[in-house]
C-alpha cells in the first residue's frame, strides 16, 4: 500500500509500504494514485514528498506480478500524473531506487538521495527495458551516452555518482525524509516548468549515428544472444530522435516483444532461483531456517596456489582475519606478493584502502590453532589432502570447521581422517576465487547442519551465491560437465572439428565452447583425474573403458605435452604459451584424420542440432540423475551453479530451465534416439526421473519438486 500523512501542516507525505523492497504492486500503484489525488485536492498542502518505509525507497515493479493478469493502474499514467502536478513532488531516496523505483523518482520534480543509496535501471538483467518511461526520461536528464551506459548494463550507481550525473539534486548524510521535506517547502510555490523531464529536449549529439552504432556493437558483443540489451539501445535511440510521446510508443512496442519472450522468463526465473538457493535443505531434513551458523571471525587458508590466493583475497576483503599458510618458503613469498597486489588493485577500484593487515602469512600449519574455520586449498591429490586434514585435526582447537576446496574428491573420505567428521564440509570455489560469484557447499553424510549453515553464511559474507549440494564424484557442476565433454570428444571422433563444436556452443550463448574452455583450464587437469580413476591404462582397448565408450583423444594430446593455453597448444594452437588467442590447428586436423583412420572411423557430416542436443541433453540428463539422487534439492540449485559457475547463458535460465523450455517430452525423445544410436554411452540413456516427469504430464519446472518428492518417498 501507500500511506498518506500530512506533516509540518503543509507537506503531503506518501510512504510506499510493500515489504521487502516496497515494489510497485497493484495495491501500491493504486495507493500512489489515491494519495497524489488527495494531496493535490487539499488546499493546505503546498508540496509532496514520496518515500519508502524501512529505509528503502523502491525496488521497482513487483516482479512477482509478472506473467500474471495485470490489475491496478499502469505505471506510466501514474508517473505522468505526478509530473503534471501543480505542487512540487520530491522523491526522498533511501536505500534503493531501482527500475520502476527510479522511474517513479524521475517522474517527480526533485530527487534527494541519502549518501548510501543505490540507484539504477536494472530491467535489462530481467530481460526487459525501463518501460515506465525510464528509457525516455533518463537520456533527457543526463544525456545519451550516460543513459546508454546505465540502461544497457543495468548497473547500480552510488548517490555520489547519481549527483555527478545529474540524476539527483541533492545528497544527504542525514535523515532523507527530513531533508526532502525541508527542500520541498523551500521550493513550494515556484514554477515547475523547468522540472518536468518529459518536456526536456534530449541533449543533442553531433555524432549520434556513430554513438548508437558503437553502443549496438558493444551490446551485441557482450550479450551472447540476449535480446534485451539490443532493445535498450533502440529505446534510447527513440528518446534521442523522436518527440517524447512517439518515443514512449516505441518503448512500449519494444517492451511488448521482450515482456513475453522466453529470455525474460528465463532471466526472471534466474533472479528468483538465485535467492531460492539460500533456502537450502538436506535429505536428512536439516534446513536453512532451523540450522544456526556459527560466526566466523578468523579463518585460515592452507595452500597458496591460484585458488588459495583468491580465497585469501576474498576473505580479507570481507573483513575477516586470515592466516595464510604455505609450507614452501619461496612459494609463500610469491603468494604474499601476489595476494597483496590483488588486494591493492581491488581496493583502488573501490576507492578504499587495501586490507593488507587482515592477513598473516606462515609456513607453519601450527599457526592455525586459534582460527574458527580452515579452508584447505592444496593440490588436488587425495593423499596430500588427507595428510593435511590429519595435521589440522591435531593443531586446531575443538569445534574448528574444516573445509576443503576440492573440485570433486570424496568429502566423506576426507572427513574420515578427522575425529569430528561432522565439522567437515566442501567449499568448492571457482577460479578466480575472489571474482567468481559461485560457491558449491558440499555436505557429506556426516556433515552437521551447523557446518553447512556456517559455510553457506561465510559464502554470503564474502559475496558469493552459495549452493548446498550432496557429496558425489564431481559434485553437481563438474559431474554434469563430464558427459557434456565426452559428447564433444565423441563428435570429434565422428567427424566434427573443435572449432565447429565450439562455434555451435558459443552461438548458443556459452562464453566459450567445450574445447576453448578445456584449453583455458588445462587439459592435464582432466588427464590427472582420469588417470586416478584408472581410465588411462596402456594396453586396454583404446575406445572402450569399463564396458563403455571412451574417447582417449584428450589423453593422446596430453601425452604430446599439449595441455592447452599454458603450453601454447591443446585443441587449438596459440602464438606462445599463455596466449589467449585460439587458432584452428592444422596439426590437430591431421591428427584427427589419422586417429579416425587408425580406428576405422568414417567422418560424417554433423550438423548444429546434433552438436547442441548431444552436448546439452546429456548434461541435462545428468542433472535429472542428480535430482533423482537428492544431490541437489531442486532444479534452481543446478541452474544457479551452471549460470554462475559454468557460463551457461543467463538468458536461457540454466540447463534444467532450458529443458523445461524445450519440453521434457522432446528432451526424452532425443535422448532415446541418441542412446539407440550409441548404446555404449550410458549418459545418453534417459534417467528415471525424466521418464517419470514425462509420464506425469510434464509439469512445469516449479512443480518438479512434487514429482521428485514422490520418487524419493518410493526409494
Ligand atoms: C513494467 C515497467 C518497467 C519496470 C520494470 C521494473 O521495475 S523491473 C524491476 C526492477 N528492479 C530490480 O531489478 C531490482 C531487483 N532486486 C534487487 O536487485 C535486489 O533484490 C535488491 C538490491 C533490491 C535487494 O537486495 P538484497 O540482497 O538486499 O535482498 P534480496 O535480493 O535477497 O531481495 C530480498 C527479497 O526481495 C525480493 N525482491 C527484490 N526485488 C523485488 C522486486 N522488484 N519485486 C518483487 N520482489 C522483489 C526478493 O525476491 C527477495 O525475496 P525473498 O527471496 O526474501 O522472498
Amino acid at each position: 500500500m501507500a500511506q498518506y500523512t500530512r506533516i509540518s501542516g503543509s507537506v503531503g507525505l506518501i510512504t510506499l509500504k510493500n515489504p521487502p523492497v516496497n515494489a510497485l504492486s497493484a495495491v501500491v500503484r493504486q495507493g500512489i494514485v489515491d494519495s497524489v489525488e488527495r494531496a493535490l485536492g487539499e488546499p493546505e498542502v503546498k508540496c509532496l514528498v514520496i518515500c519508502g518505509q524501512s529505509g528503502k525507497f523502491c525496488g521497482g515493479a513487483d516482479i512477482r506480478e509478472f506473467g500474471k493478469k495485470m490489475t491496478g493502474p499502469p505505471l506510466i499514467p501514474v508517473f505522468h500524473a505526478i509530473e503534471a502536478a501543480a505542487k512540487p513532488v520530491v522523491a526522498a531516496i533511501e536505500g534503493i531506487a531501482l527500475g520502476g523505483g527510479l522511474e517513479l523518482a524521475l517522474g517527480c520534480h526533485y530527487r534527494i538521495a541519502h549518501s548510501k543509496a543505490k540507484l539504477g535501471l536494472p530491467e535489462v538483467t530481467l530481460g526487459l527495458l525501463p518501460a515506465a518511461a525510464g528509457s525516455q526520461r533518463l537520456p533527457r536528464l543526463i544525456g545519451v551516452p550516460a543513459a546508454l551506459d546505465l540502461i544497457t548494463t543495468g548497473r547500480h550507481v552510488t548517490a555520489a555518482e547519481a549527483l555527478q550525473l545529474g540524476i539527483v539534486d541533492q545528497v544527504t548524510d542525514h535523515n532523507t525524509v527530513d531533508a526532502a521535506v525541508k527542500f520541498a517547502l523551500s521550493v513550494a510555490g515556484q514554477s515547475l516548468d523547468a522540472r518536468r523531464i518529459s518536456t526536456f529536449p534530449c541533449p543533442r549529439l553531433s555524432n549520434l549515428d556513430a554513438v548508437f552504432e558503437a553502443a549496438m556493437q558493444k551490446v551485441r558483443q557482450a550479450a551472447r544472444g540476449a535480446i534485451a540489451p539490443v532493445a535498450c539501445v533502440q529505446a534510447v535511440r527513440a528518446a534521442a530522435t523522436l518527440p517524447y510521446a512517439q518515443g514512449l510508443e516505441r518503448e512500449k512496442e519494444l517492451m511488448a516483444t521482450l515482456f513475453t519472450s522466453g529470455q525474460a522468463r528465463a532471466l526472471q526465473y534466474s533472479f528468483f532461483a538465485q535467492r531460492a538457493v539460500g533456502r537450502w535443505s538436506m535429505p536428512s531434513g536439516a534446513r536453512w531456517d532451523t540450522s544456526k551458523p556459527k560466526p566466523i571471525r578468523k579463518a585460515a587458508v592452507i595452500g597458496l596456489g591460484t585458488m588459495g590466493r583468491g580465497i585469501t583475497v576474498g576473505l580479507a576483503q570481507a573483513g575477516l582475519s586470515v592466516v595464510a599458510v604455505e609450507t614452501q618458503e619461496k612459494q609463500l613469498m610469491e603468494a604474499k606478493q601476489a595476494v597483496s597486489g590483488m588486494l591493492e588493485r581491488g581496493a583502488k577500484k573501490r576507492g578504499v584502502s587495501p586490507p593488507l593487515g587482515n592477513i598473516s602469512y606462515s609456513s607453519n600449519i601450527k599457526t592455525v590453532g586459534d582460527v574458527d574455520l580452515v579452508i584447505e586449498a592444496v593440490f588436488e591429490d587425495m593423499a596430500l589432502k588427507k595428510e593435511v586434514f590429519q595435521q589440522l585435526s591435531a593443531v586446531c582447537r575443538p569445534g574448528t570447521f574444516l573445509c576443503t576446496n576440492t573440485s570433486g574428491l570424496d568429502i566423506d573420505d576426507l572427513a574420515s581422517q578427522t575425529p569430528n567428521p561432522e565439522l567437515v564440509v566442501g567449499m568448492h570455489f571457482f577460479a578466480p576465487a575472489h571474482v567468481m560469484k559461485l560457491l558449491e557447499v558440499v555436505y557429506g553424510p556426516r556433515s552437521s547442519p551447523q557446518a553447512v549453515a556456517t559455510a553457506m553464511q561465510l559464502g554470503k559474507v564474502i559475496g558469493k551465491v552459495s549452493v548446498a549440494v550432496g557429496n558425489c564424484q564431481g559434485f553437481v557442476g563438474n559431474r554434469m560437465l563430464s558427459p557434456y565433454l565426452s559428447q564433444a570428444n565423441f563428435l570429434l571422433e565422428e567427424g566434427a572439428t573443435p572449432e565447429f563444436v565450439d562455434q555451435v556452443l558459443e552461438e548458443f550463448g556459452f562464453a566459450m565452447g567445450a574445447f576453448r574452455m578445456s584449453d583455458l583450464s588445462g587439459l592435464d587437469v582432466g588427464w590427472r583425474v582420469r588417470k586416478a580413476a584408472g581410465l588411462v591404462v596402456p594396453g586396454k582397448p583404446a575406445r572402450m573403458r569399463q564396458g563403455c565408450r571412451y574417447s582417449p583423444l584428450g589423453d593422446l594430446l596430453c601425452e604430446q605435452g599439449r595441455f592447452g593455453q599454458k603450453t601454447g597448444s591443446g585443441w587449438y594452437q596459440y602464438d606462445k604459451p599463455g596466449s589467449r588467442v585460439a587458432k584452428p590447428d592444422p596439426w590437430l586436423h591431421s591428427f584427427l584424420e589419422e586417429y579416425r583412420a587408425r580406428h576405422g572411423l568414417v567422418a560424417r557430416r554433423i550438423d548444429h542440432q546434433e552438436v547442441l542436443e548431444r552436448c546439452l541433453y546429456s548434461l541435462i540428463n545428468e542433472g535429472f540423475r542428480i535430482l533423482e539422487e537428492g544431490i541437489a534439492a531442486g532444479p534452481e540449485d543446478i541452474d544457479v551453479i551452471y549460470v554462475l559457475g559454468y557460463s551457461w547463458p543467463r538468458h536461457r535460465g540454466g540447463p534444467m530451465f532450458y529443458a523445461d523450455m524445450v519440453g521434457l517430452t522432446r528432451v526424452l525423445e532425443r535422448l532415446e534416439f541418441y542412446h539407440q544410436a550409441h548404446p555404449d554411452v550410458p549418459s545418453l540413456q534417459p534417467c528415471n526421473l525424466l521418464r517419470k516427469l514425462v509420464a506425469s504430464g510434464t509439469p512445469p519446472i516449479h512443480r518438479w519438486r512434487e514429482v521428485i518428492k514422490k520418487v524419493h518417498s518410493q526409494l
